[in-house]
């Protein structure tokens, strides 16, 4: 549970409080599919344009807390867009971001793990020479919100490495702990990187394409982590991701984006069935929905 939720879920004066007038009972109609009481992540008409390029359009999304959902769409449909519009890495052009009830959209990126929302981290963002464990360590050590309890008589860094590898033996990271992270092979890097999401303590994951570029073993291990992440650590992920098979065997619910905007969301079977989406995937995607 977040530190800005309390155990209803309902949201607190933590963020509240710097946001006045964008409390829990005023999540505008997030997502048809989604009670907005019971959305943990809404957006509420996100945009985000690139000079002429609108990438994100008036996107209104409820996610519910305990889902799974995936987001899919086209090349260009403004996935990543969207993503990096809820985690602030852009600022959006217009409209609000909603965690556990509550506006988050002018808190700073670097706020966003604090808040309980986290996204992977890539490749090109791990500390290459550092070790595996070094690597989650300092996520745990920076964020704070690791799960344990500030204790004055243990040392702050033993505790910081007990969880750490925990975290690597929860991802099934299959390397020793002081394995240089440059050396990892693409998987193991892309669950380190999962593993430091984690170490973040998030309530919602944001997962960008995580099985891009691994085989078929590693991906259906990827998939696998993916659904214990959600049944058994209770977190609410969100997935952009490319492999169909993955996508309809472990998402609760799918939300389809074109051209910036979301022409439809709901279960797998039903999305599978949807003449908008099969239309929308004119190339190689269609064949395999
Ligand atoms: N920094 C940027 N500057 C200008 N245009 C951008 C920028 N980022 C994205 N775009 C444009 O916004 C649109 C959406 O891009 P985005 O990367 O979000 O799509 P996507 O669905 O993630 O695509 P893909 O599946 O290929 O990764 C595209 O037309 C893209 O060219």
């Amino acid at each position: 549970m977040s530190d800005t939720a309390d155990a209803s879920g309902e949201a607190t004066d933590d963020v509240g409080a710097t946001d006045a007038g964008h409390e829990a009972d005023a999540v505008p109609s997030p997502d048809p599919a989604v009670d907005p009481t019971d959305a943990v992540l809404a957006t509420d008409e996100l945009h985000r344009t690139f000079g002429e390029v609108t990438a994100v359009d008036h996107v209104s999304l409820g996610v519910e807390r305990g889902e799974l959902r995936a987001i899919i769409g086209p090349n260009g449909a403004g996935k990543t867009t969207l993503f990096n519009t809820i985690m602030g890495t852009l600022p959006p052009t217009d409209g609000r971001v909603f965690l556990d009830g509550a506006d988050v959209t002018d808190r700073a990126e670097h706020e966003r793990p604090h808040l309980g929302l986290a996204r992977s981290f890539q490749s090109n963002e791990l500390f290459e020479d550092q070790t595996v464990l070094e690597n989650v360590r300092v996520v745990v050590q920076t964020t704070q919100r690791g799960a344990f309890s500030f204790d004055l008589f243990r040392d702050h860094r033993s505790v910081g490495r007990e969880r750490a590898l925990e975290l690597l033996d929860t991802v099934g990271l299959d390397a020793p702990p002081t394995t240089l992270a440059k050396n990892l092979p693409h998987g193991n890097q892309r669950r380190l990187g999962i593993a430091m999401a984690l170490a973040t303590d998030p309530e919602v994951l944001l997962l960008d394409e995580p099985t891009s570029g691994m085989s078929p073993g590693a991906t259906t291990a990827t998939a696998t982590l993916i659904e214990e992440i959600r049944d058994e650590l209770g977190l609410t992920v969100v997935l952009i991701e490319h492999d169909m098979d993955v996508v309809l065997s472990i998402s609760d619910r799918i939300s389809v984006l074109n051209r910036g905007s979301v022409i439809a969301t709901g279960p797998p079977e039903e999305i599978q069935a949807n003449d908008a989406v099969q239309d929308a995937y004119l190339g190689g995607m269609r064949e395999e929905l």
